[in-house]
């Protein structure tokens, strides 16, 4: 489902760098990714999203090498196939709970926004606790709260590729669990893959594959 081939990334001159020499992600994996604060976790899903470009070598999800669209593909292709929860939710204050989740419907035309769209935003809201809130604006709302409308949304598309950068981070273990359940019910429904970063080691055990970030540092050993 993901291949990357000699991927470098950097941010300007003597920023950061990334290199990843090769990585799969298999169709319907779950796959857990670990690694110190700062060491790229982030960097590589905004790679793959197609947020940011590599500097060298392809980074391939399905059929679309996103390594080689221009902005505007990249912004459809992000929108209509890819589930992102981003580790700092990115909900837009002027738009309440429900326009948030329904917001990838409003910025492609690759997706249209009808009733069954619009019962999938609130079924999911419903299974997440935030069934009752969604005429809310961020700023009303908790950060776990926030949490749950950013997860609802990157879920509403029945992406066919799920990011997830700390998407259970706010939560109490039982909503932990049960989110990261709804999560994988989701990918498993619409037979996507889910790579998750995460820094809470209890949930490893429900994923099927660790990766250990640190081996990708620039220079580090695969
Ligand atoms: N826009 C940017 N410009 C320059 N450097 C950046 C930028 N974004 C991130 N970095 C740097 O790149 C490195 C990797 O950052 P990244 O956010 O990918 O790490 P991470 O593993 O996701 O960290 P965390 O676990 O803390 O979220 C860090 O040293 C960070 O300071």
């Amino acid at each position: 489902m993901i291949h990357i081939e000699n991927l470098t990334f950097g941010y300007g001159a003597g920023g950061f760098r990334l290199n990843i020499p090769a990585f799969t992600l298999a169709q319907s994996e779950r796959l857990a990714v670990v690694g110190p604060s700062g060491s790229g976790k982030t960097t590589l899903l905004n790679l793959i999203a197609g947020i940011l470009t590599p500097d060298s070598g392809q980074i391939t999800v399905a059929d679309t090498q996103v390594s080689n669209l221009g902005e505007t593909d990249r912004r459809k292709f992000r929108a209509s196939q890819i589930g992102f929860v981003f580790q700092d939710f990115a909900l837009l204050d002027y738009l309440n709970a429900r326009q948030n989740i329904l917001y990838p419907y409003r910025i492609t035309s690759a997706l249209k926004l009808d009733e069954a769209a619009r019962d999938r935003a609130q079924s999911l809201a419903q299974a997440c606790g935030i069934g009752d809130k969604l005429d809310r604006h961020p700023t009303a709302l908790s950060q776990g709260e926030q949490q749950r409308v950013a997860i609802c949304r990157a879920l509403v598309t029945q992406p066919k590729l799920i990011l997830s950068d700390e998407a259970t981070g706010n939560l109490d273990p039982d909503s932990k669990a049960r989110i990261l359940d709804l999560l994988f019910e989701q990918a498993a429904a619409a037979g996507a893959p889910v790579l998750a970063v995460t820094h809470d080691h209890e949930l490893l055990p429900r994923f099927e594959r660790v990766l250990d970030f640190a081996q990708f540092r620039e220079g580090g050993q695969p």
